[in-house]
């Protein structure tokens, strides 16, 4: 009879250790997991990406139902375990429960510590550790307007920002004098303090909380100088606390964690105790890398190996904040004790300090560009002496950039610190395994599975392993956690297989999820319309929610309304319509988009028809994955410098282009001189007229990922610029993944590879076919909703519409 293996705990350092058991001896044990939360194993770490709104609880999910399946694993979720009883080997859950086992282990991770202070049980008071308190926070973030977060470290700041992303003012109060100051020194903590102002951060330094106000809910928040600020939620990342209870009333040895030894044994035969609760040579972690080599010695002592043993973990740290690029290891602060070599360029805000003893480093702290952070975590590990290199070896000048040479890295440095997979491991696996994309080498090495920061370097060493025989287009990706097909293999299906409705691919294809999920549902949609052009029907309800309403929902529920203007120019007639419709309907806000739109905002969702109709001007699509603007400047109309004539082409580029649905939007500019006053430069497609013709800019974007656009084609006449820009776009439209900006489509294929496709005369006019084919399928939205009152009736009444 197999060995009862049954673990306390469904998360990450767990079921990284069950994983490892399995990779050693599939066959020794009948496994059974509890889990207090509802869901199979997940990546805890990304939801600081799923508060900030860059991924979903679907995608985080690392171990689906069907794994446990697949392993034999029985998996009782939503289940706490509340006794353990050592003496006849069982456990008791909180369903009543009793399970007996041979071996146990604990995995119960930590809890937030919630500050004991006078009011931290009213509603709106939350941490943040699960997908529970994601939702929380995201739920309120829709109805009240301030948050509070208490703690300047980890995982106060990236809750913090997910709060701003998610459209609330927030206030980061913080005990110190330096944010994150077990991590930084002052000068990276004020650097960081500096930029996340920046981003909408305000904080309220050296405060201590006193008590949390409010009847009911929070609406403040006192501090014991006397001072309050106000609050609708309070966020508590100070810190968190190991969940011993169930392991200390047992009789096991506890701590602050629960003791194990260099085998991760605990005090008791047969109890092992891995990840946040478990308290090794005094020390607790709070950091997945640790917790994973915890995970790899604790296999080998459960199957019987006992070969490696757990030293202890010095660990790296990055904060995800998109915009903030710092790394910090080992000793942070100057003393007698160490020497300093310090950069600190004020001019790029970049600042690099290495700390050194006995010709060894010591400690990291790097702001602004953590390049060398692998190689110094390397050095320092490896206790390297560093006489011989001089300061600037050791510390690349600062603001140096440059692509990494990948052939320069060794095959000892460790490329992805959550996982601890060093280059050599990972170029190993591609040799010999055949692995052509990242999340084979993912699935095969770990690499990449935990922050996720390390992916961009991982693919790299991948291209650089395969070398000619990397081919972009295969490297896979799976859709989404729906599905195992990479969006390639979906497009090719509906190609061959003719398939022309989104139940129906996801039918054929056999989707894990009958009704697929917010990611697959709107790709599909789309790709449905970009393989069968004007045949498609468009299927509405799988769109994404802005698209589906054909308007953008604003923080308070109300929506936006923004007429198209072509070339973002107007007239009378229109601007008093656009008045009397706002005074009529008491719209709140009347603004100029960035992208030269007048915008009505605070419309309300019953009053949208009859805006629309009222206004009889199309939609300028300001919601859609779709063109958006093209921005002009007055060119040689009325400029004196201008060459060409900006809006005439600008509204041409509009006119051919307005609806045409994208992988993701499309921004346009059009300057008629190099002085480049419609920003032509960080659009998509940006033009420049020069004399005699224009130049056209691709893959440009003044978003969050700021990326100057790349000099294409330069052309003379305006017939060829519509032709190139037509090739362009429906090059992108048959390519990119969906919701990639033209900007890390071209920067995944390369401009050479853009420009080399588009040089072929019968390549671009085929494309250029298509996409008019597509383009005559589009119609007014707003006309739809106008005259067929069952459209009306199904999304703009005052009914809950159902969001994707
Ligand atoms: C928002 C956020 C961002 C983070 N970012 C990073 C990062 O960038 N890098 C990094 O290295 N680390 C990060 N961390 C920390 C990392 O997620 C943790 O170190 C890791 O998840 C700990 O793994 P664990 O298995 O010990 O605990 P957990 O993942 O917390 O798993 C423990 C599980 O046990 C369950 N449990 C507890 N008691 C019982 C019981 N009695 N019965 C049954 N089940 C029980 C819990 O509900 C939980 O699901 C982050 C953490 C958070 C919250
Ligand atoms: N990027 C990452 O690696 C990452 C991200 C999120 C979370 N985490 C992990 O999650 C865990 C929890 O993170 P955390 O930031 O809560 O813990 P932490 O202990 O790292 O930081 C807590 C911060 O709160 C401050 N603080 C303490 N009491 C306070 C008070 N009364 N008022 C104001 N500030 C106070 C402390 O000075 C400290 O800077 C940690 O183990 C962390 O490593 C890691
Ligand atoms: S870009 Fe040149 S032509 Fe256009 S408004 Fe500016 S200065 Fe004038
Ligand atoms: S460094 Fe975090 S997953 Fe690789």
């Amino acid at each position: 009879m197999k060995k009862q293996l049954v673990m306390i705990g469904n998360g990450m350092a767990g079921v990284r250790a069950i994983e490892e058991i399995l990779k050693l001896n599939k066959e020794e044990f009948e496994m059974t997991i509890f889990g207090k939360e509802p869901y199979p194993n997940y990546n805890r770490i990304q939801l600081s990406h799923v508060l900030q709104g860059d991924t979903t609880v679907e995608e985080i999910i690392m171990n689906d139902w069907d794994w446990y399946k697949e392993n034999h694993i029985q998996l009782f979720t939503n289940e706490s375990i509340v006794k353990i009883n050592p003496e006849n080997k069982t456990v008791e859950s909180s369903n009543g429960r009793i399970t007996a086992y041979d071996k146990l282990i604990i995995a119960t991770g930590s809890s937030p510590f919630i500050l004991p202070v006078k009011g931290a049980e009213k509603q709106g008071v939350t941490g943040f550790r699960d997908i529970h308190d994601c939702e929380v926070m995201i739920k309120t973030a829709e109805s009240y307007k301030k948050a509070v977060v208490i703690g300047g470290g980890l995982l106060g700041l990236e809750a913090a920002r997910g709060l701003i992303d998610l459209g609330m003012t927030v206030d980061v109060v913080h005990l110190m004098p330096h944010l994150m100051e077990r991590q930084l020194d002052p000068t990276a903590s004020q650097m960081l303090q500096r930029e996340l102002e920046s981003q909408g951060m305000n904080f309220l330094m050296e405060k201590q909380t006193e008590e949390i106000l409010g009847e009911d809910r929070v609406t403040g928040i006192r501090f014991t100088d006397g001072s309050e600020t106000a609050a609708d939620l309070v966020v508590m990342a100070v810190g968190i606390k190991p969940n011993i209870e169930v392991a200390a009333a047992c009789g096991l040895e506890v701590n602050r964690g629960i003791v194990v030894n260099d085998y991760i044994e605990t005090s008791i035969p047969d109890i092992y105790a891995v990840g946040e609760c478990a308290e090794h040579r005094e020390v607790t972690y709070g950091l997945v890398a640790p917790l994973y080599e915890q995970a790899k010695v604790l296999a080998e002592t459960i199957v019987g190996k006992r070969e490696s043993t757990y030293e202890g973990s010095i660990t790296g740290t990055q904060l995800k904040v998109s915009g903030v690029d710092l790394y910090s290891a080992g000793e942070i602060m100057d003393d007698p004790s160490v020497k300093a070599i310090k950069v600190h360029n004020e001019f790029d805000g970049i600042y690099k300090k290495i700390l050194v003893r006995d010709n060894k480093i010591a400690g990291i702290v790097l702001y602004g560009n953590t390049k060398d952070s692998s190689k110094l975590f390397r050095m320092m590990m490896g206790k390297e002496e560093i006489t011989d290199l001089t300061d600037i070896s050791l510390l690349q000048k600062a603001g140096e950039e440059g692509a990494e040479d990948i052939g320069s890295i060794p095959a000892d440095e460790v490329v992805c610190g959550c996982n601890g997979v060093t280059k050599g491991t990972i170029v190993k696996a591609i040799q010999t395994q055949g692995l052509t994309t990242l999340n084979q080498v993912s699935g095969c090495t770990n690499a990449g599975r935990s922050c996720g920061r390390c992916k961009p370097l991982v693919n790299d060493i991948l291209m650089h392993t395969l070398g000619d025989s990397f081919d972009a287009s295969l490297a896979k990706d799976s859709l989404c956690g729906c599905t195992a097909l990479s969006r390639d293999e979906v497009v090719e299906e509906i190609r061959t297989k003719g398939l022309t409705a989104v139940k129906e691919v996801m039918n054929v294809l056999e989707w894990k999820q009958e009704e697929g999920c917010s990611k697959c549902r709107p790709a599909i949609n789309y790709f449905l319309g970009m393989v069968h052009m004007d045949a498609y029907e468009d299927d509405r309800d799988s769109r994404l929610v802005n698209e589906k309403m054909h308007a953008n929902i604003q923080k308070d529920g109300t929506y936006s309304v923004v007429p198209r203007m072509y070339g973002g120019v107007t007239n009378a007639k229109d601007l008093m319509k656009i008045a009397q419709i706002a005074e009529k309907y008491n719209v709140p806000l009347v603004k100029l988009t960035g992208g030269q739109r007048i915008g009505l905002f605070g419309v309300k969702r019953e009053d949208l028809t009859a805006v629309w109709q009222e206004l009889d001007m199309p939609s300028g699509y300001a919601y859609g994955k779709t063109l958006r603007t093209v921005k002009t400047c007055v060119g040689s109309q009325f400029c004196r410098f201008g060459t060409q004539d900006s809006m005439s082409l600008g509204m041409e580029l509009e006119k051919k282009f307005e609806r045409l649905d994208t992988p993701h939007k499309v921004k346009m500019g059009v300057s008629a001189c190099p002085r480049n006053c419609a920003e032509s430069g960080i659009k998509d497609l940006g033009y420049v007229g020069i004399d005699g013709g224009w130049e056209i800019y691709v893959g440009g974007n003044g978003g969050t990922d700021l990326r100057a656009g790349d000099l294409a084609w330069t052309v003379t006449t305006e017939a060829e610029v519509m032709e190139y820009s037509s090739a362009f776009l429906q090059y992108y439209r048959e390519t990119a993944n969906y919701l990639e900006r033209t900007s890390t489509w071209l920067e995944r294929l390369g401009l050479d590879h853009v420009k080399a496709h588009l040089a072929d005369k019968n390549i671009r006019e085929k494309l250029n076919d298509r996409l008019d084919q597509t383009l005559q399928r589009y119609n007014e939205p707003w006309k739809q909703a106008i005259e067929d009152q069952k459209v009306n009736e199904k999304y703009y009444s005052t009914k809950e519409v159902e969001l994707v």
